[in-house]
């Protein structure tokens, strides 16, 4: 028997804890909860000036924490939870975000700057309620909120700080402090919810598990049928748009577009909203569940049920403009920051100042600041206490991964490639707009004839770049066990046929490409040695293919014209008996073309060709004799999708 009636409703569910803090276990198993508890492997690293208030940065890294173990529990652990619940405690105080202090220095700052004041401490939670389908993918949908409560401090003499600081208390847990134990006597007053301090607002929680498992009956991935209160309460949901595929493993980024659709809330949570958030197996589809004191959207059916938009203007509007209007500055410093080289400098020489990296870069020490702080603020670099005044600097994780040029997954090329070729292109997009013709010509024309190949070898080195990080995904995205000869058409570099053979080792790949390209590619495979990949210089829309029982196309379609799509489709098919296969992969439109914006934002510079959904890829396909057998959204740079020839 247990005091919360909710708590029994998920008897016989497998619900997660994906946190590792022994206080969070121990309320809950308090409370009754019956739980297995798996630690997120989500590294808390969310850029805090992204956020407009600090609770939405604990949301967010709550929500990252319990989707990174919703995603791997399937995988690893071969099991779907019915439940999976994260959080994340933060302190803040004159404007700054506490969290777990490094080391007694960092808790002796956050100490001192709480002492004999009033702070908040927020606990972002995140509900994932996952759903087993039949393919790998998971759909789930979120609930998420967070809960405030005031803590006072009374003065700290710097012998208690230390004393305290020395005991080991405050080095994992938000602030430097924990209420329950030793820190409870440096409290003066708490107002609100003494277990939020702690780690976990059980109160909310089991009134949003009421809303859950009372109230609220929630979409239906499949229909995304609108969602009714059993009780007829009147309920506002703000479906938002985010087509955009988001990589597993990365933070959201929202889509701008906002679809209203639904009616309103008649819950009430004391101080705080909570939100029911819907990805699809796309990882598509947000949805809002607000409270009525934070509704600031009105909504109406008109008489046909479509949606009438009466939203008024509110915060967050202006920040979504604000980031779009800015948005070419962040990618123009991160185009300099690479060009300059300053990733690789700091992975050498992690922890320098301002100074000594405008030295190694060869750039002004004022310049160089201002460029370091941009980087700073986007997430891409991260500043390290040094002792000294100036603060030294450090790659993120992220700068790291693909930032460096000699890194594995660099995307070093194709941002340089980003840089020198799609950013004049871009400047021309009212031209290019307004002619509806691609600018590419303009911007070559004014190029000499004799850096042709330089610009050629560049395109290469950038066009490799993705394919390498796009690689894993495309390779790994069906079983290709039954083929055994594979000609990747436009091949390029190689990079998807090497990952191709490093997962199926029965495979080998014949790459066909232009003379030149080919010849130009050979120190591209150089720490190459597997000879199941061979090269043929030849052109795809004239020269014979290779025989194979796989074809393979990585971005290729959507670069050319119908006519030769058209061509090379019916050469592919010719060459194919049935039962050979296509790859294909392409970045995949949403079906009403509403996202993701990188290939509608990819559109615009195009030159001859279209982006298309998967559905258009399949009928195109179907016409030239291909069945599509799977499609594989891969929240990667690419999708895919295998097709048998009938
Ligand atoms: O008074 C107290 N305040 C805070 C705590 C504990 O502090 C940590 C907060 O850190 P976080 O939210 O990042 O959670 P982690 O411990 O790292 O575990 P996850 O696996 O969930 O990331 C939290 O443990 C609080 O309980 C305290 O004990 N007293």
């Amino acid at each position: 028997m247990v005091l919360n009636p909710v708590i029994s409703k998920l008897s016989g569910k497998l619900v997660v804890l994906a946190s590792s803090s022994p206080r969070r276990l121990e309320i809950l198993r308090n409370a009754g909860l019956r739980f297995e508890v798996v630690p997120s492997w989500f590294k808390e690293t969310l850029k805090k000036g992204l956020f407009k208030a600090p609770h939405e940065y604990a949301v967010e890294t709550a929500k990252q924490k319990a989707l990174e173990v919703a995603r791997r529990m399937p995988i690893k652990h071969l099991k779907t939870p019915d439940m999976v619940i994260g959080a994340d405690t933060i302190v803040t105080v004159d404007g700054m975000i506490l969290e777990k202090p490094v080391d007694k220095q960092d808790a002796y700052r956050m100490l001192s700057s709480l002492s004999g004041k009033e702070h908040s401490v927020f606990t972002g939670v995140a509900i994932v309620l996952c759903h087993e389908k039949d393919d790998d993918e998971l759909d789930y949908q979120m609930i998420d909120f967070y809960e405030e409560t005031k803590v006072k401090f009374a003065d700290l003499s710097q012998d208690m700080l230390w004393e305290y600081i020395n005991s080991g208390e405050p080095m994992d847990k938000a602030g430097g402090y924990g209420i329950q134990a030793l820190g409870g006597m440096l409290v003066e007053y708490v107002h609100g919810d003494f277990l939020n301090v702690v780690g976990f607002p059980l109160n909310h929680f089991c009134k949003q598990l009421d809303v859950i498992y009372n109230h609220c009956s929630f979409v239906n991935p499949e229909t995304t049928e609108s969602v009714y209160d059993r009780h007829s309460s009147p309920i506002l949901i703000e479906q938002k748009d985010t087509s955009t595929s988001i990589p597993r493993h990365s933070s959201p980024s929202a889509s701008p577009l906002h679809k209203v659709c639904q009616r309103r809330c008649a819950y009430k949570c004391c101080s705080s909203f909570a939100k029911v958030n819907r990805l699809s197996k796309q990882d598509a589809g947000e949805i809002k569940l607000h409270n009525s004191e934070t509704t600031m959207l009105s909504v109406m059916r008109s008489g046909d049920g479509a949606v009438i938009d009466q939203t008024e203007p509110k915060k967050g509007d202006l920040g979504l403009i604000c980031e779009l209007m800015d948005g070419f500055k962040a990618s123009k410093a991160l185009f300099t920051a690479s060009k300059f080289g300053l990733f690789d400098v700091l992975h050498k020489k992690p922890g320098l100042d301002a100074e000594q990296i405008a030295q190694e870069i060869k750039a002004s020490v004022k310049g160089t600041e201002t460029l370091l702080e941009a980087c700073v603020s986007l997430g891409l670099l991260k500043t390290r206490d040094t002792g000294c005044p100036k603060p030294g600097f450090e790659n993120t994780d992220e700068a790291s991964c693909f930032l460096r040029s000699d890194s594995h997954f660099s995307l070093h090329a194709y941002i340089q490639h980003c840089n020198d070729t799609l950013w004049p292109v871009f400047a021309h997009l009212e031209s290019a707009v307004r002619e509806g013709t691609s600018q590419h010509g303009k911007v070559k024309s004014s190029t000499e004839i004799c850096q042709v190949i330089i610009l050629q070898l560049r395109f290469m080195h950038a066009m490799h770049s993705s394919a390498k990080v796009a690689a894993t995904a495309v390779a790994t995205a069906f079983d290709l066990s039954s083929y055994k000869t594979a000609c990747d058409v436009g091949g390029c570099t190689g990079a998807i046929a090497y990952e191709l053979i490093k997962i199926h080792p029965d495979l080998s790949v014949a790459v066909l490409d232009l003379p030149a390209v080919v010849e130009m590619s050979a120190p591209f495979q150089r720490q190459h040695t597997d000879k199941r990949v061979t090269f043929k210089a030849g052109d795809f829309l004239k020269d014979e293919l290779p025989k194979a029982d796989l074809y393979v196309l990585v971005r290729i379609l959507h670069d050319l014209t119908d006519e030769k799509l058209h061509i090379l489709l019916r050469r592919i098919s010719d060459a194919c008996t049935p039962g050979c296969g296509l790859l294909l992969s392409e970045i995949f439109l949403d079906e009403n073309r509403s996202g993701p914006s990188r290939g509608l934002l990819q559109a615009l510079s195009m030159s001859e060709g279209k982006q298309r959904s998967a559905a258009e890829y399949s009928r195109l396909l179907k016409g030239h004799g291909f069945i599509t057998a799977q499609v594989k959204h891969t929240n990667s740079l690419l999708d895919a999708m295998l097709c048998t020839k009938a």
